[in-house]
């Protein structure tokens, strides 16, 4: 007998059973699915037009790019894309998609791609900006991060940085024209590089030969700042059609030939002993005794990897700390007030018969907020690349699409949002000399500050400029140049030193 169609309720029917499983998986595949494609239908980011093959590229001329971006997403949005060559770049704006992009979605946005320059630099990739997120690049941070560059790291090697300061400010003509930048660019790198390999038995006097690795630094920074065919165009790398991988190459065997140097010096047992030199153990000492009790595996046996990792501290951000110190200056000289607030603050916590030390800097309030908001005002762009898809905002953000985080734009966003003030990234990628950073300008800028009185050099009577360009960082587009001024006791600073 065929079942009753009105069979009763309590009547167990296997095929009805059986159709019924069936009709509720369909439906549950159904509505699966359609989430699932709905997913994949997630638009891509709103964007201008670009022109075929160049993309965006010759609309991306004119105004500096984090402000051409801010200019962009106030006509597309908080996230929008364009074409630039054959890369898709999406670019966010809002402290909330900052916070989708670094934190919510961290693993898809860990990694970053540097340009071909910064790669051959790095020994093909091999330092910490570069490696992408796994065993290698987790324990090259924990080493230099967590030990080298850690609160007691740094407080170790505080006299060789010390020393490269007082050094180069003693050599500052008072009463002459000075660039700010190429003095602080000066200070910073020397005494950055004091402390990475300026210690007894380093081969590092004061002042050493840092001249020549600084200058190699900035040489690499100015290259990885050119637009480049080959990065925009990678099937075209092998012709290196403006010669930027020749060039790069050239600075990365002069960097090598430095550091090769330093390491052969302290792994012979050291370096003539010369004048002026402080028999501390440097980052490089720290370092090398870490590598010798590193095990198989590690990549600090790989000295390719090792040297890369020294290359971060010498070159990573010396011109970023030079440039913050540079706006900062020039935000002071204009605004009495805020000078003198500044110059008021060193007189009562430093006072006029010693110099700043490190010990000064925790009480240096004043000056910690002008430097904060200097980093506010003027730190730009992070970028990531997208390792899968991913939905950022609503839409989607392609496999492979190189992610920019206009901190410019955050930094200037009025709503408020634990994501607004970003200058040295965030996550497990943040900037990993960010304590050196914000060591090094509160002691750099606040040296300045308290050994001269400044005033801008004749001819600049327009007042200070702030129009800002953009290489790897916010720039100021006109060199901001003043004249220094003795504010202490003559011979202080020499018996300092
Ligand atoms: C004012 C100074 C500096 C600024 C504004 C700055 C900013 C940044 C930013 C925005 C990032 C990317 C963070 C992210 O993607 O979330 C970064 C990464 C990095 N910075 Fe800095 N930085 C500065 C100084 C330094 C210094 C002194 C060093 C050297 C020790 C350094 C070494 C690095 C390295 C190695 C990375 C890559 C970290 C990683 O991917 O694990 N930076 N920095």
């Amino acid at each position: 007998m065929a079942a009753s169609f009105l069979a009763p309720l309590n009547q167990t029917n296997p095929s009805l059973i059986a159709a019924s499983i069936a009709i509720i998986s369909a439906t549950i595949f159904y509505f699966w699915a359609v989430k699932r494609s709905n997913k994949k239908l997630a638009p891509l980011p709103p964007g201008p037009l670009g022109l075929p093959i160049l993309g965006y590229i010759p609309f991306l001329n004119g105004a500096p790019i984090h402000r051409k971006f801010a200019e962009l997403s106030a006509k597309y949005g908080p996230i929008f894309k364009i074409w630039v060559g054959s890369q898709l770049y999406v670019v966010v704006s809002s402290p909330a998609l900052a916070k989708q992009v670094l934190r919510d979605n961290e693993s898809v946005f860990s990694s970053r791609e540097l340009p071909l320059v910064g790669r051959i630099c790095t020994y093909g990739g091999l330092d910490l900006a570069c490696l992408p997120m796994g065993p290698d690049w987790n324990s090259m941070r924990k080493v230099l991060v967590r030990e080298a560059l850690s609160s007691p790291g740094l407080d170790g090697c505080y006299e060789l940085r010390r020393r490269e300061v007082v050094k180069a400010l003693n050599e500052v003509e008072v009463g002459k024209p000075v660039g700010v930048f190429e003095l602080a660019h000066k200070v910073v790198g020397n005494a950055t590089l004091g402390m990475l390999w300026g210690g007894g038995g380093g081969g590092g006097v004061v002042g050493g030969d840092y001249g020549e690795t600084r200058e190699v630094g900035q040489r690499i920074m100015e290259l990885m700042a050119k637009p480049n065919v080959s990065d925009l165009f990678p099937m075209l790398a092998r012709f290196d059609l403006q010669g930027i991988g020749r060039e790069a190459a050239e600075l990365a065997e002069r960097f090598d030939r430095i550091v090769s140097a330093m390491i052969r010096k302290r792994l012979d047992g050291g370096g003539e002993k010369k004048g002026g030199e402080i028999d501390k153990v440097d980052l490089l000492q720290v370092l090398l005794e870490r590598r010798g009790s590193s095990g198989a595996g590690s990549p600090l046996t790989s000295m390719a990897h090792f040297k890369a990792m020294l290359q971060d501290v010498a070159v990573g951000g010396n011109e970023n700390i030079a440039s913050t110190i540079e706006w900062a200056m020039s935000e002071l000289l204009k605004s009495d007030r805020a000078m003198k607030s500044v110059q008021q603050e060193l007189d009562e916590i430093v006072g006029p018969d010693s110099l700043v030390e490190d010990h000064h800097l925790k009480d240096l309030k004043y000056l910690d907020a002008v430097i904060k908001e200097t980093c506010r005002l003027y730190l730009a762009l992070m970028n990531r690349t997208a390792s899968r898809a991913c939905t950022v905002g609503g839409y989607t953000v392609p496999q492979g699409s190189k992610v920019f985080v206009n901190s410019w734009a955050i930094h200037r966003d009025p709503h408020s949002s634990s994501f607004r003030y970003v200058p040295f990234g965030s996550g497990r990628r943040i900037c990993a000399g960010v304590s050196l950073a914000e060591r090094l300008l509160k002691y750099v800028l606040g040296s300045l500050l308290h050994r001269f009185e400044w005033r801008l050099a004749d001819g600049e009577e327009g007042g200070v400029d702030l129009s800002d360009d953009f290489t790897l960082f916010i720039k100021k587009k006109r060199p901001l140049v003043a004249v220094p001024a003795s504010r202490l006791p003559a011979g202080l600073e020499l018996l300092a030193y």
